[in-house]
């Protein structure tokens, strides 16, 4: 797509009704870089609105399938047809060539993994590559929006000096906006094109109203226009800090359940019918590659002490062996060594129906149980790949050959709700760990314990 000379964006002084329109006719071309889970769905709402717009990935393959009109990106309704049909309309395109793209684009939407390392630091070495690219195809009225969940302050003192630094335009030549990804995976397009309010924040004044004027396409719920760009980092992070110590909450009652002799979940169901309490589920563990990650955006790169956070992040992180503990509770109450019991667990993924294993508690409650001697076999009906896992995977429709002594539900998938639990496990009956509450296993002769519910 060639570069329209009057498509300068920023410094224009445009109107936003000026910008909205030029936006939908498509003079502002578009480059959105990362075409993942939420990127493609990204680049498929601006072209749905703009229809100029190329999608640059690092990974050949992810560019070839979106250019054969095909999607790489499951479980997301409505995304196959519409990046099909932006592609055949030529309203979109995928591209290794990142350098390429920012050359020609005029709107720049950064949306590409910021993971921590194994040492808990924010790893940002992606969006540093990324904004180092665009830095190099950078022109003067340009707009960089970053979507990406970062560290407060990442994009005022981090990305913009560098856009700088690299394209050589002076800071007032280009404008620069975090607009964070509010989305969650399976419904990732609902929530772009309008769920919740777009929160923008800008570097200054004017690159908040030029991304406002976009977004005001593109989400239905209009937009939130914060004070900065770090206060809007800080929207998105604080949404997943609360979230995280939330269910720490959660998960430290539900460790109260056999002591308090209640059913905690019922406790906390009736608590939440107050308006001012909202306790979240409790469960075997926090997993994904946001909640369990955020509080580590804050903890590490600020001198603050944040002890709630670190706190919470230590409780959600004692689930996967608080699971494992009550399972051993139950085979010792039976006189049954771990180190000759057999155990199926359950769902293998972060969260029912999102093929996503990052910091999966089931990561960790196989590694227990392995390392405890068991025999430990995984069934997870939508993932392809458990080579990471510590199991012998095993077919949903090969989980009646096996007389597991204990079954552990840690993702209730809900290809698990036609089991016939009557069926499975032993003879007898098994011990059976309801991670989620998902199970009503009263009339079988399992023994059933529930995180957060005691014996059921
Ligand atoms: N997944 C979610 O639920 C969710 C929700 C909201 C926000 N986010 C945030 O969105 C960001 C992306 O997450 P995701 O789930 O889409 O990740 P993902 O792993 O699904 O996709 C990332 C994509 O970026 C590409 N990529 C990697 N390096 C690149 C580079 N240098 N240039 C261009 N492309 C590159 C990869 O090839 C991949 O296709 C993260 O910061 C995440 O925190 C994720
Ligand atoms: C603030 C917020 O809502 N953010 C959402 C979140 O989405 P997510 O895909 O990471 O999934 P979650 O639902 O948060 O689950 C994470 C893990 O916590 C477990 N869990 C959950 C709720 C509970 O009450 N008890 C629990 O134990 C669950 O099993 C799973 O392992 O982050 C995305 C990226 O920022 C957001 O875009 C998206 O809006």
């Amino acid at each position: 797509m060639s570069r329209d000379v009057d498509g300068r964006l920023y410094g224009q002084e445009l109107a936003s009704d000026a910008i909205r329109e030029a936006f939908v006719r498509g003079d502002f071309p578009v480059a959105v870089y990362g075409l993942g889970k939420m990127g493609l769905p990204l680049a498929g709402a601006y072209a749905e609105v703009s229809g100029n717009v190329v999608g640059a990935d690092i990974d050949p393959e992810v560019v070839e399938t979106v250019n054969d009109r095909d999607c790489h990106v499951k479980r997301e309704p409505g995304l196959d047809a519409l990046v099909g049909e932006m592609v055949a309309k030529e309203r979109l395109q995928a591209t290794t060539d990142t350098v390429g793209a920012a050359e020609d684009a005029t709107v720049h939407v950064v949306i590409v993994p910021t993971p921590i390392t194994d040492e808990n630091e924010p790893d940002l070495s992606i969006l540093d590559a990324v904004v180092e690219d665009i830095g190099e195809g950078l022109d003067a009225g340009d707009l960089v929006i970053i979507e990406c969940t970062v560290p407060p302050r990442t994009t005022t003192a981090r990305v913009t000096p560098r856009l700088a630094k690299v394209s050589g335009l002076d800071r007032e030549e280009f404008g620069v906006a975090f607009c964070p990804e509010r989305t969650s995976s399976g419904r990732a397009l609902q929530d772009i094109r309008g769920t919740y309010p777009k929160v923008i924040g800008g570097v200054d004044e004017e690159s908040a109203q030029v991304a406002a004027a976009l977004y005001e396409e593109i989400n239905s719920e209009g937009v939130i226009s914060v004070s900065d760009a770090t206060t809007a980092e800080c929207v998105k992070v604080f949404e997943g800090l609360y979230r995280d110590v939330n269910i720490a909450l959660a998960n430290e009652l539900a460790t109260f359940t056999d002591e308090f002799g209640v059913d905690v979940r019922e406790a906390i169901e009736v608590a939440n019918t107050q308006p001012f309490c909202d306790i979240h589920d409790p469960g075997p563990g926090v997993g994904g590659h946001c909640i369990p990650f955020y509080p580590y955006f804050v903890i590490e790169p600020f001198e603050t002490d944040a002890p709630v956070l670190e706190t919470a992040r230590e409780v959600n992180d004692s689930m996967p062996d608080f699971t494992v503990r009550k399972l051993r509770e139950e085979f010792d109450a039976e006189g049954l060594a771990m180190d000759e019991a057999s155990v199926l667990i359950l769902g293998l993924t972060y969260r029912p129906g999102v093929e996503e294993i990052r910091a999966s508690p089931s990561l960790a409650i196989a590694e227990e149980l392995s390392a405890a001697g068991a025999d430990v076999y995984g069934v997870d009906p939508i993932l392809e790949e458990f080579d990471t896992f510590e199991v012998a995977p095993i077919e949903l429709e090969s989980v009646y050959e096996y007389d597991f002594d204990g079954m552990v539900m840690v993702t209730p998938h809900e290809e698990f709700d036609d089991l016939n639990w009557e069926r499975l496990g032993r003879e007898v009956g098994s011990v059976v760990i309801d991670g989620r509450a998902s199970l009503d296993l009263a009339d079988k002769d399992h023994r059933t314990y529930t995180i957060g519910g005691g014996y059921r």
